[in-house]
């Protein structure tokens, strides 16, 4: 051999033997227990075998090779999770080893080479990023300061509708309604974050929105779409258009942020440096003067730039799909529109205050994101180091897909899964890498979904099976609603503003009856701003009280029953609820039954503080005051509830009423208590009280009624009544009944009976 071959082939066979050292290690150090996986072909694996939709292809594969199983995706490992436990064991026990994400040429492009949030692996910055999210964009409070912008979108997306429907007469008319919902979901986020409005008509410049929408659209399809090149490098030969399209896009898309940045830090400010802002991005840029090394013009437009991605296209596609199911079950439909007409009625708009009170639209919503999913995959995630999934072993670098669409069908989870169910869902994913725009989302949804149903009729165009095709457009006919005017009691004449208070004299029970005597036996009147209905008929009254029990089980808030009674909460005014039913078991009713303010003071705190012999002179004759200054303010009318202009005027009222609380206050400490005590004093004794004196009163008149009770209770019970131990006679004999508001005296004169009380 020559000396210069020799030279040649030695470094080769050098090469050769430590590649197939490497091949071998590699090839011992594979873990012997990885899931079950199909027959796969050389370099593709398992490639040729993904057809779209990439969720249905799983899920068929899950049923052959179990919940947990593998696949080659070309160089790349993948792991499919089918089943709910195994999910929650990925977001529990592995949730920081599969917190990664794994790196895509589109992620690195336009996602700032993987800094921003949605593609960032675990990590400080992803941490402080998530942080930023939760703290700055995302708090109630932040995102309560965008209500008004959630309610002019929506409100928008009414009107557009309504002209559609005046255009045809107001009859059914045809709409495609995704471009509308994502015209609305868009212009919410893009308000929230920059101020602007860029879908639709009324857009803030109609050349710079088309570049936005243009540069948008291209972005949210790169990021959710698969690149060969990204499983074989090899094939990226042959894509090599790809990676210089998607870096042109991401030179576009950075120009537009930064011009939005510029834009908004040379626009003058209404507050001083470091003050809150109206936008996300002037709450980021006035971050960034306080911490700039943190905040970089990068890290500002990464974030806008990942709520831009995340937040338009899950939303509107989920508006899609509830429409799709409400009309393909046009009695779900039917049902949604029974309960907003029932909680809410026709005469004001939802709002998201009213959400919790709508379950029925919650589930629809709720089923609606089980069934289709917008991310039926979540975001793909990466193990960061080995781990166990399931009982099996997954090498790091791994790449998990958690198949929601599967899960949310398994028929050992929900009875009937084409049906409703109470399981957890997996929409938003789970865990550290969990959606932060869930509450967003959710009220925009549930809001703008329930609008659409209070404000139209809708029906699907054709009749032709049970579903909505998938992939087509939805499209539907859509009406105006009429409004449905109820048959309200007849009411008297009343003036702006006032309603019919001109109208009401003391005492206001027979001022009631004298109007029934023009208006029938139910009538209803404005009390300013609240509407009352009078009942004056038995068998309505009774109705009120058993098949309305439950609807009229709440009392009126007013000013003074929130501030005596502890906001409510006490059992005399709190509405219907748990609260209430709470209180009510504890409900003191024996007590009620006691006549004297004695009987229920003794009984509550052993106490005597009316008459002679008081527990404490000067307590007594302060506890007499409070209560009965209390029982004035719960008994009159105060105008404030009514007009609540009228309000500011009675300042000192309130004040009065707080300072009557605080006193209250020194008497016990326990609020439960307290709120008791102070409803049996209420409620027990001045209604009592009342009733026995014009009790006695109308004996005094008909003093033939009093004989025949006095000899009845001679001849029943033993000796411990008024009228058994006391002989009774009227102060003047005019007329049959005393007059009403005098203070009721009369004479009495023992009977000889009373000797024999001493004796019992
Ligand atoms: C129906 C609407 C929505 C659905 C179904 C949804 C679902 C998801 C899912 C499945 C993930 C990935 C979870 C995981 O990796 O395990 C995610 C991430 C994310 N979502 Fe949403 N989302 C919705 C709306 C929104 C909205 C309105 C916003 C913002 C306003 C938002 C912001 C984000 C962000 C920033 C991430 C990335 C979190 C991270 O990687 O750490 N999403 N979302």
């Amino acid at each position: 051999m020559e000396t210069s071959s020799l030279y040649t082939f030695l470094p080769l066979a050098f090469l050769l033997i430590l590649l197939t050292l490497k091949l071998f290690s590699s090839w011992f150090k594979q873990p012997q227990n990885l899931p079950p996986s199909p027959p796969s072909i050389p370099i593709l694996g398992h490639l040729h075998l993904l057809k779209s939709p990439l969720h249905r292809t799983l899920h068929t594969l899950s049923q052959s090779y179990g919940p947990v199983f593998s696949l080659r995706l070309g160089s790349r490992r993948v792991v499919v999770v089918s089943s709910a436990v195994v999910a929650e064991e990925c977001f529990t026990k592995n949730d920081i080893v599969l917190t990664n994400r794994p790196s895509t040429v589109a992620s690195r492009h336009i996602g700032y080479d993987n800094t921003i949030l949605i593609f960032a692996s675990y990590g400080e910055q992803w941490r402080n990023l998530r942080r930023v999210c939760t703290l700055e964009i995302f708090s109630s409070a932040r995102l309560n300061s965008f209500v008004p912008i959630r309610r002019d979108e929506i409100k928008r997306l009414l009107l557009n509708l309504n002209k559609r429907a005046s255009s045809s007469g107001y009859d059914f008319t045809k709409v495609e309604l995704y471009p509308l919902f994502l015209e609305m979901t868009s212009n919410i986020v893009v308000r929230m974050l920059t101020g602007k409005r860029y879908f639709g008509e009324d857009v803030t410049n109609a050349k710079e929105a088309a570049v936005f929408r243009k540069v948008m659209s291209e972005i949210v399809e790169y990021a959710v779409s698969a690149y060969p090149g990204d499983y074989l490098s090899f094939l990226r030969l042959f894509f090599r258009n790809y990676k210089k399209k998607v870096s042109r896009l991401s030179k576009r898309s950075d120009k537009m942020l930064q011009n939005f940045i510029e834009e908004h830090r040379n626009t003058p400010r209404k507050g001083g440096v470091g003050e809150s802002r109206e936008t996300v991005l002037d709450h980021l840029l006035s971050l960034q003067e306080k911490q700039p090394e943190f905040y970089t013009d990068e890290i500002i437009k990464g974030l806008i730039m990942v709520i831009l991605i995340a937040a338009t296209d899950t939303s509107a596609l989920t508006m899609k799909r509830a429409m799709s199911f409400l009309l393909s079950h046009p009695h779900y439909l039917e049902r949604a529109t029974e309960e907003l007409d029932s909680v809410i009625g026709q005469e004001r708009m939802i709002d998201e205050m009213d959400i919790v009170k709508l379950p029925f639209l919650q589930n629809i919503v709720s089923e609606t994101l089980r069934l289709r999913p917008p991310a039926p995959l979540l975001v793909p995630h990466m193990s960061s180091k080995d781990c166990i999934i399931g009982g099996y072993d997954v090498p790091c670098q791994t790449m998990v897909f958690i198949n929601v669409w599967s899960i949310h069908r398994d028929p050992k989870l929900w009875d009937d899964p084409e049906d409703n169910g109470p399981c957890k869902l997996f929409s938003f994913g789970l865990g550290r890498r969990a959606c932060p725009g869930v509450n967003m989302a959710q009220q925009v949804i549930n809001v703008a979904l329930g609008s659409l149903i209070q404000c139209f009729e809708w029906k699907r165009i054709g009749d032709e099976g049970t579903n909505m095709p998938k992939g087509l457009p939805l499209e539907a006919m859509c009406k105006a609603r009429e409004i449905q005017h109820k048959k309200l009691p007849l009411s008297p004449p009343f003036i702006p503003i006032l309603g019919h208070l001109h109208l009401l004299k003391p005492p206001l029970h027979r001022t009631l009856y004298s109007l029934s005597q023009s208006y029938g036996p139910i009538f209803s009147l404005r009390f300013g701003s609240r509407r009352v209905v009078i009942v004056l008929l038995a068998e309505v009254a009774e109705e009120c009280c058993t098949k309305n029990n439950i609807v009229l089980a709440s009392c009126p808030s007013t000013v003074a029953s929130r501030h005596i009674g502890y906001d409510n909460m006490i059992v005399l005014f709190a509405p219907d609820g748990k609260q209430w039913r709470n209180l009510r078991r504890v409900e003191l009713k024996p007590m009620f039954l006691e006549m004297t303010f004695n009987i229920v003071v003794r009984m509550l705190t052993k106490k005597r503080y009316y008459g002679e012999d008081v527990t404490g002179a000067e307590v007594a004759t302060e506890f007499r005051e409070i209560m009965s200054e209390i029982v004035d303010y719960i008994v009159s009318a105060y105008s404030g509830d009514y007009l609540s202009i009228l309000r500011e005027s009675r300042e000192t009222l309130l004040d009065h009423l707080l300072s009557l609380q605080e006193k209250q206050l020194e008497f016990y400490t326990d609020e439960t208590f307290k709120s008791l005590l102070l409803v049996t004093l209420i409620a027990a004794t001045n209604t009592s009280a009342s009733t026995m004196t014009r009790t006695m009163s109308l004996l005094l008149s008909h003093l033939h009624s009093l004989k025949r009770v006095a000899e009845e209770l001679d001849s029943v019970v033993a000796l411990q009544s008024l009228i058994q131990c006391l002989e009774w006679k009227r102060i003047n004999e005019e007329g049959m009944n005393m007059p009403k508001v005098l203070p009721l005296e009369a004479m009495y004169k023992a009977q000889e009976i009373t000797a024999r009380i001493a004796e019992h």
